[in-house]
Formats: C-alpha cells, sequence, structure tokens
C-alpha cells in the first residue's frame, strides 16, 4: 500500500518484533545487557499489573528462596526480601501474563533465529523456566549482589518484566545495579519503571543486585536455557544423584 510517509504507519505485530528483536541482538552482542520501554504499552501493561496485584492479594505469593543459609539467624531476611510466585502463564486469570510471556517468547526465539543462523550469542536457546512473579516488599527489602547462573545450570539470558508504576528512584529506591564484566568499573544502573523489559546474560557476566526498595516492587522474570548447557547440567545433576544415592555414601 502507499501509505503517505508523515502518517505514522501501525506498524504490525511482526514488524515490532522485528525492531526490538533487531535492538535486543546488537545490545546483547555489544554490552550484554539490553533495556527496552513501552514493551506492551500503558493499557497492556496495566491489564498485566492488575492480574499481579490480584494474585499478590490472593497470597498466591511465598518466601523468596535464601541465597546463602551462612546468614546468622538473626539477619536470615537481609539475605533477600522478595516473595515469589511461579506461573505458567495457562493459569486462570492470568491471560495477560500469558500474553506478555508469548511475546517474550517470540521475541527471543525470533532474535534466536535472525542472528548468526540460529544462535544468540552463541547459544541455541530452546526453552525456558517458569514465569518468576517477584514482589519485594517496600519495607527496604533487597537482594544482595549476586549471579544468577553461577555454575552453568543451563540459563543463558535472563529477561525482566518490570510492572512498577510512578516510581521515583530517589524516593522508592529499588534500583537494580548490573557490574558488568569487562565495563571496568562502571555500572548499568536500571530503573523497574513501569512496562520496561531487560534482558541481560545470566552468567558470570552480569553480577547484580537490588538496592532497598521503600515501596512495592513488582517483576516478572524469565529464564531462557541454552539447549547444550541445559543438557549437560542435568547430566551432571542425573550422575550426582546417582553417586548419591549408591549405598555406603551418606
Ligand atoms: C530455588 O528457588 C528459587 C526461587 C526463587 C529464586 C529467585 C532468584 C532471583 C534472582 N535474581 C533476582 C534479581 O536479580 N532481580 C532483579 C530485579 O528484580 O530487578 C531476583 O529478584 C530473584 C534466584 C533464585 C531463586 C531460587
Ligand atoms: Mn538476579
Amino acid at each position: 500500500e502507499f501509505l503517505p510517509s508523515f502518517l505514522p504507519r501501525n506498524r504490525n505485530n511482526l514488524e515490532e518484533i522485528d525492531d526490538i528483536c533487531r535492538n535486543v541482538i546488537s545490545d546483547m552482542n555489544t554490552w550484554g545487557v539490553c533495556v527496552v520501554n513501552n514493551f506492551l504499552g500503558t493499557e497492556k501493561g496495566i491489564s498485566v499489573l492488575d492480574e499481579v496485584l490480584n494474585m499478590y492479594s490472593a497470597g498466591m505469593f511465598r518466601d523468596g528462596q535464601l541465597v546463602s543459609n551462612k546468614a546468622a539467624a538473626s539477619d536470615l531476611k537481609t539475605i533477600r526480601g522478595d516473595q515469589i510466585a511461579w506461573l505458567d502463564g495457562k493459569e486462570k486469570n492470568c491471560q495477560n501474563i500469558g500474553m506478555l510471556i508469548s511475546k517474550v517468547d517470540a521475541i527471543i526465539m525470533r532474535a534466536n533465529k535472525m542472528y548468526n543462523n540460529g544462535k544468540m550469542g552463541d547459544y541455541t536457546i530452546n526453552g525456558r523456566t517458569k514465569a518468576m512473579v517477584a514482589c519485594y516488599p517496600g519495607y527496604g527489602s533487597h537482594y544482595v549482589k549476586h549471579v544468577d547462573n553461577p555454575n552453568q545450570d543451563g540459563r543463558c539470558i535472563t529477561a525482566i518484566y518490570y510492572l512498577n508504576r510512578d516510581w521515583d528512584i530517589k524516593q522508592n529506591g529499588g534500583l537494580l545495579r548490573i557490574f558488568p564484566e569487562g565495563w571496568q568499573d562502571q555500572v548499568a544502573d536500571i530503573e523497574p519503571l513501569f512496562d520496561r523489559i531487560l534482558f541481560f546474560w545470566s552468567d558470570r557476566r552480569n553480577p547484580h543486585e537490588v538496592q532497598p526498595a521503600y515501596k512495592t516492587r513488582y517483576a516478572i522474570t524469565l529464564w531462557y536455557f541454552d539447549a547444550e548447557e541445559r543438557n549437560e547440567a542435568c547430566r551432571r545433576y542425573q550422575r550426582d544423584r546417582e553417586i548419591n544415592s549408591k549405598p555406603g555414601n551418606p
């Protein structure tokens, strides 16, 4: 069709997905981190937020696992304050979360195909975890500096979608600070803003922390698997179980 050039082309879904993919590929390749704003648009973003708020008030969140139980009992809460719920997105009253997950899947799978014929940064992505809906309650809850996948468990890309409307980082805290390897002492400070999605390599290249939040802070995280690393991790896990289950091993 001959659209007059001054009219904003209402890009269809696939064109939009392609644009985002090019963004993700080049940023992941250059920085190992990629931020996309206005990912779903306000209306769809709010429909996802409403489903998360309904889940939270229905008491579906559990305390986040402890990253390390070395902490003395007194400061257990200081290791992590987030509360989480795992979803596959097909549960009832979660269709908008399901739509978000499908869009992130479409981006990752397409980027995987577009880049270097089927490999994204040397990975072949063939699956992901369930969606982890996380809530940092606002009493200074935070998450100490950590690496998502320090020991080759198969996860190669972390995708975090933020749901926090009118977030004022000075008042509310909750900044995500990434310390990308090779950036010298530069850091990537990412505000957990509404309808923003963030991608980064899950391994030791991206240690990161969640600074104390003083207002309830919601995010939905997906971790994508690299086929080879995941298969090897499962084989290792199976071997360890067999070794540990042999008689004579305590
Ligand atoms: C075995 O069971 C579990 C259950 C939940 C788990 C959650 C995390 C996790 C990791 N990273 C972050 C993070 O970096 N958030 C950055 C941000 O919100 O901006 C986060 O919020 C949560 C890690 C391991 C887990 C293991
Ligand atoms: Mn993390």
